[in-house]
């Protein structure tokens, strides 16, 4: 990610000081890239320092915790009032918030950065996510956004706020990839059990979606790795590949995350919780054959009915899981007393990240039409489109059910709707049980005030706070 971000600045024409503590690699870099643009290269940190124009703008790009922290006090030291230290690694949004107060006590601006698109995108155009002082960001924007990905002319990169603000939003991205993957594996699935497709056949189904308003990045590579062959076995790509998840743990830190701030992610916590269960090979071996639902063969028309049914059961609940998303940055901002601008988190994601999409303009527009939007559902169209896709979405979920297909992040999306449009939720019976056991009192509907029922008294008694 480094030497890419570093040809991508030197092809931009900004002359890039770099090094890395293998100073073979340094030179690779140089040797192999120095025609693109000017790289002074560093053996030692002093010398790399010692190359940097004032204020210093350092970024460093290693791995998150330990690594990060070893390299932070490596140069901090090394540095003076004014200077910058730019983490573009996947750090932890808690951590980057303890490295910017101790380096501002220091003078030194600690800018934590998210930086999305992987290799590629590092080198063609990411999609970045500055944190750190506004003061920082007036050195550091116009070279981040002349190296972002850029979409109707404009950069995809923005300050998102101060201290660890930019390393949230490049976590609950990285928490909505994983809900927006689980949707979409999900759908395959149902494809090829239900409806009973062959991978190269979903390949053409998600082609064809890739067309439409699921039009994405994630859409996009699905259909590529569905239609690959394994030239060793002539089989599916998608056969041959063991299917058990991995994650570096961005998507497990959004849970853990969301879990303190009470914001309800459903979609990116069972998105989570798959790539585990899926990991669990053991505790699969034992319930490998149990008894499940029914897989009846569909006709041709059936099956075709079916895929839109899916395509509107995937669109609904990547439309949930994006507001669960913005929802979390917006509980976030409220703690943190972030000034988060909700619509360019949307348009800094339309371009040069892994969940980049069309979809994501329409995100932004909602929001710059109207900057206290709570929901995206509350917005017109997403209203519309969701009213459109209910017997769909919910005949989705049944039919998986009945053949006992597992479609945890659809489920949740869709029981995550119910629960914010109900009238009464059994949490009331709920508060109940704990006032029961623990004491733990109530609120009443009919007037104001906290209440306790004395259960084991004679005549349950009630008294108020
Ligand atoms: N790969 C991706 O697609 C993406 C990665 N990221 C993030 O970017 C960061 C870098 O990832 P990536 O480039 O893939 O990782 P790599 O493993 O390719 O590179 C890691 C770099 O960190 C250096 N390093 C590791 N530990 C230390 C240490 N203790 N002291 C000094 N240097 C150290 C390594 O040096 P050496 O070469 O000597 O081992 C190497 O230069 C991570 O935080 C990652 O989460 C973000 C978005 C996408
Ligand atoms: O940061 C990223 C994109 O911006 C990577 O895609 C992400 O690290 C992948 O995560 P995982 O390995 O957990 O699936």
């Amino acid at each position: 990610m480094g030497r890419n971000l570093a040809r991508n600045f030197a092809r931009h024409g900004v002359a890039v000081a770099v090094h890395n503590r293998s100073a073979g690699r340094t030179r690779a870099l140089v040797e192999e890239f120095g025609h693109e643009g000017v790289f002074v290269p560093a053996e030692s940190p002093e010398e790399f320092v010692a190359a940097l124009e004032r204020p210093r703008r350092l970024i460093i790009m290693v791995q998150a915790g330990a690594a990060t922290d070893a390299v932070v006090e490596e140069f901090a030291p090394l540095l003076e009032p004014g200077d910058m230290i730019v983490d573009g690694g996947n750090a932890h949004f808690a951590d980057t918030r303890r490295r910017e107060a101790a380096l501002r006590a220091r003078g030194i601006h600690f800018v934590g950065t998210g930086i999305s698109g992987g290799e590629e995108g590092a080198l063609h155009g990411p999609s970045i996510m500055v944190g750190g002082s506004e003061e920082s960001y007036s050195l550091l924007g116009p070279l981040f956004e002349a190296i972002s990905a850029r979409v109707d002319g404009e950069p995809c990169a923005a300050h998102i706020g101060t201290d660890g603000a930019g390393h949230f939003v490049k976590m609950v991205h990285n928490g909505i990839e994983y809900a927006d993957m689980q949707l979409i594996a999900e759908a395959y699935d149902l494809l090829r059990q239900v409806a009973g497709y062959t991978p190269a056949e979903i390949a053409g189904v998600f082609r064809r979606w890739n067309e439409g308003r699921l039009g994405s990045y994630l859409i996009e590579i699905t259909a590529e790795v569905l239609a690959h062959i394994d030239p060793a076995t002539g089989a599916p790509f998608v056969d041959i590949v063991a299917d058990a998840a991995g994650q570096k743990g961005t998507g497990r830190w959004t849970v853990q995350t969301a879990l303190d701030l009470a914001s309800p992610v459903t979609a990116v916590a069972q998105a989570t919780f798959a790539r585990a269960a899926s990991g669990q090979s053991e505790l699969r071996a034992a319930y490998r054959g149990l008894p499940g639902g029914t897989t009846p063969q569909l006709s041709r028309t059936e099956a075709e009915r079916f895929t839109s049914q899916v395509e509107q059961a995937l669109y609904a609940s990547k439309v949930v899981a994006y507001d669960q998303g913005w929802t979390m940055i917006q509980d976030a901002a409220a703690e943190y007393g972030w000034k988060i601008d909700l619509g360019s988190v949307a348009r800094i994601w339309r371009g040069g990240c892994i969940i980049r999409a069309s979809f994501l303009d329409r995100i932004r527009a909602a929001y710059a039409a109207d900057q206290d939007l709570v929901s995206l559902l509350g917005e017109m169209e997403f209203a519309m489109e969701i009213t459109d896709a209910q017997v769909p979405w919910r005949e989705t979920v049944a039919s998986a059910a009945r053949r006992g297909i597992p479609v945890p992040a659809i489920s949740a999306a869709l029981a995550h709707y119910d629960t914010l449009r109900a009238d009464r939720l059994p949490a009331a019976l709920l508060q109940g049980q704990r006032d029961y056991f623990g004491a733990h009192t109530y609120r009443r509907t009919d007037r104001p005030g906290t209440f306790h029922t004395h259960w084991a008294a004679a005549g349950r008694p009630e008294t108020s706070e």
